[in-house]
């Protein structure tokens, strides 16, 4: 059940952490399943159950270079006493002309190698003297320097039972059977599996094209010229960064300067590629607060729920935050604060669950964990906001790292964690068991 505050709430409801998550992911919605190749489907969700077309092996290979024998001939064998067994040829990975393996007879065989008719089992070459009558050797001579080698005789020193060195076929996998239900989400061995039953293309929600913008007169693009009254952008690289780090197709739009018709432009221009649009800056309270009076009026009026909504949350930081939905997609817009930590914090507690919904993945969020505070004294949190600290955690211990200050972005690159200080709680001995969100 959501218990999402109403939209109608009003501009003097201070809107609770849970509540305005809440709001977000009851309006956000999966992307509708395209179908991808392989490689663009990675860190995807299939919405498909794959169903294996052919076994796995597809024939029973060897897994060892050595020789295809039959049983018989080998049982026995001893270095003392080897069999002696004629060479009839080689059979090479990929290779579908077989030889047949007579009594008496064995087939070179290398590694993935169907086995040939009439052979029952494998010897590996180095229980064998590979054909030079001196012992047993370390492996194979190349074909191009001793062709002889695939005739001639060999000497094999070790018996080996039926199957022995022999993948079956089906072993792995049945055709008919199951390979991957739909709800998987796709990595490197889910990829690995298919390709391996030969699907090039799979059905997944795809990844969200996501915009990043920033927005802000004084900002500053890096490696541009540094004015008096100017920062850099650097709000347009984190979030974008983040954004992928999600799962996103991210696009940095760097930066906006503070006229609400430019920004609107700006807005328009970029729908177009975005599934979810993320701005930063120009929601608080003062005279040039652009987003703010861009966008608090973008709604469809004959569409209940549209537009974007401005509002205060009980958090520190990210306080003044706005979410709606803006142009003809209704395509979901975060608003977030300017401040370089602010909206990060953001970020990680609202814009990445969204992404993650959008991609219809199973987590959503960070994971969370309890660790011991360390630190050299009590901390200190407003009266009735959640504040989230940014600190470093190892081994159940989190120590925080900087301030609470929402411009201290070097100590948030140091940071690995979030320290959550709850509403009703002003201050936090050192020793004190916390509730602690990793950034991975
Ligand atoms: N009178 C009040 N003032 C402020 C309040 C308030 O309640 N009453 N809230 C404060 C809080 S909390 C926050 S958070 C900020 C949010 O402000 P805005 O979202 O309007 O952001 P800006 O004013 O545009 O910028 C704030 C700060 O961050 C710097 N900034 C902005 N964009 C970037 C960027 N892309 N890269 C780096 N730094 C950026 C900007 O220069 C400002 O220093 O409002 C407080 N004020
Ligand atoms: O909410 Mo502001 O984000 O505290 O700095």
């Amino acid at each position: 059940m959501s218990t999402a505050a109403p939209r109608t709430a009003g501009p003097d409801h201070l809107w609770t952490v849970d509540e305005h998550l809440d709001d977000i992911l009851s309006t956000v919605r999966p992307l509708e399943p395209i179908e991808l190749n392989l490689l663009d489907a990675q860190g995807c969700v299939l919405v498909e159950d794959i169903t294996v077309p052919v076994s796995l092996p597809p024939f029973d290979n060897s897994s060892m270079d050595g020789y295809a024998v039959r049983v018989a001939d080998v049982a026995g064998a001893s270095e003392a006493y080897p069999a002696a067994l004629e060479v009839v040829g080689d059979v090479a990975a990929g290779q579908s002309e077989l030889l047949h393996v007579g009594p008496g007879q064995a087939a070179r065989i290398m590694t993935g190698a169907p086995l040939p008719p009439g052979a029952e089992t494998v010897v590996p070459v180095e229980w064998t003297d590979g054909g030079l009558g001196e012992g047993p050797v370390t492996g194979m001579r190349a074909r191009s320097l001793a062709p002889e080698a695939a005739g001639g005789q060999v000497l094999v020193y070790r018996p080996a039972g039926a199957g022995a060195h022999v993948r079956a076929q089906g072993s792995d996998v049945k055709a008919g059977d199951r390979a991957l239900e739909a709800g998987t989400v796709l990595g490197p061995p889910q990829i690995s599996l298919l390709a391996a039953i030969g699907r090039g293309t799979v059905r997944v929600r795809p990844r969200p094209r996501v915009v990043v913008m920033s927005t802000g007169s004084e900002l500053v693009q890096p490696d541009e010229e540094l004015r008096p009254g100017q920062i850099y952008d650097s709000n347009s690289y984190a979030l974008t960064a983040a954004a992928r780090d999600a799962g996103a197709i991210a696009y940095r739009v760097g930066a906006v300067a503070d006229d609400a018709d430019t920004l609107r432009d700006a807005i328009e221009d970029q729908l177009v590629r975005a599934d979810l649009m993320v701005t930063t800056g120009g929601v608080s309270v003062g005279a040039y607060d652009v987003v703010k009076e861009a966008l608090s009026y973008a709604g469809d009026e004959d569409e209940p729920g549209s537009g974007v909504e401005f509002r205060r949350l009980a958090m520190q930081p990210g306080k003044p935050q706005g979410f709606g939905s803006i142009g003809p997609d209704h395509t979901p817009l975060l608003a977030l604060p300017g401040n370089p930590v602010s909206s990060y914090v953001s970020f990680e507690l609202f814009v990445r669950p969204a992404i993650r919904t959008l991609m219809g993945l199973p987590d959503v969020h960070r994971p969370r964990t309890r660790a011991t505070l360390t630190a050299d004294e009590p901390l200190t949190s407003p009266k009735g906001r959640r504040q989230f600290l940014r600190g470093r955690y190892a081994d159940g211990k989190v120590t925080p790292v900087g301030g609470a200050g929402s411009h201290l972005v070097a100590a948030l690159a140091r940071a690995n964690a979030l320290i959550v200080v709850p509403e009703d709680t002003e201050s936090v001995a050192p020793g004190t068991d916390v509730e602690v969100v990793l950034l991975g």
